[in-house]
């Protein structure tokens, strides 16, 4: 029988991205406090917090919750969103002109099994001018992302080359956690796929 997927995850671009390859879901969010995290290790760091924001109530011993964090990487720093304009410009001048790394962390738990993995993609930006990184700013899409930056987005014009899934920068590597959630009995709705992995 299809498992219910349940999003613990308010994050646009998730609910986004599972609309895309077809796969319902329902949404259950509880806030978290992230300080409770404190290691500066980026892998460790998104599985635990996608640990913590996956703790959510299974309300019915069909669902299968889904939670993630994204995080980037630059020179031993970790990036989360910015809090205001000069936390975006530190960070968008950081990485001008650089490789930096992108994780997602995801947690996928049913009643009987938990699963914890990330994803980590190399991203290399071309060099960005003050009035650049000033402009983008003001489009006001860095605030809601890691890093300050939307590869999805305007940010894509940062962009020179990446190694590794494009959509785990967006904040979920759907590809694998298609393949993940199959194990847990979540298909894509009317799925061909169904009984063959
Ligand atoms: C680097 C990068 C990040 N992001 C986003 C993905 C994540 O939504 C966000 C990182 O914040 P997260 O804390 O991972 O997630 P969230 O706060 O948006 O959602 P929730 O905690 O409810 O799960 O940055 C992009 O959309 N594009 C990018 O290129």
């Amino acid at each position: 029988m299809t498992k219910k997927l349940i999003l613990a995850s308010s994050s646009p671009r998730r609910k986004e991205l599972l609309k895309q390859v077809k796969i319902p879901f329902a949404f259950r969010k509880q806030d978290i406090d992230e300080s409770l995290i404190n290691t500066s290790d980026p892998l460790e760091k998104v599985q635990q917090l996608s640990l913590l924001k996956g703790n959510v109530p299974i309300e019915h011993k069909d669902e299968v919750i889904l939670s993630a964090d994204t995080v980037v990487s630059y020179n031993q720093k970790i990036f989360e969103k910015p809090k205001n304009k000069e936390d975006a410009i530190q960070m968008l001048t950081a990485l001008s002109g650089d490789v930096h790394e992108v994780y997602t962390g995801v947690m996928i738990r049913s009643v009987d099994n938990e699963i914890v993995f990330a994803e980590r993609t190399k991203v290399e930006f071309w060099p960005l001018t003050k009035d650049e990184i000033e402009w983008y700013i003001s489009t006001n899409e860095p605030y809601d992302k890691a890093g300050a930056y939307g590869i999805q987005g305007i940010g894509a014009m940062f962009v020179k080359q990446i190694i590794g899934d494009y959509y785990n920068v967006m904040g979920l590597p759907i590809s694998r956690v298609v393949r993940e959630l199959r194990k847990f009995g979540v298909y894509p709705e009317e799925s061909f796929i169904k009984g063959n992995n």
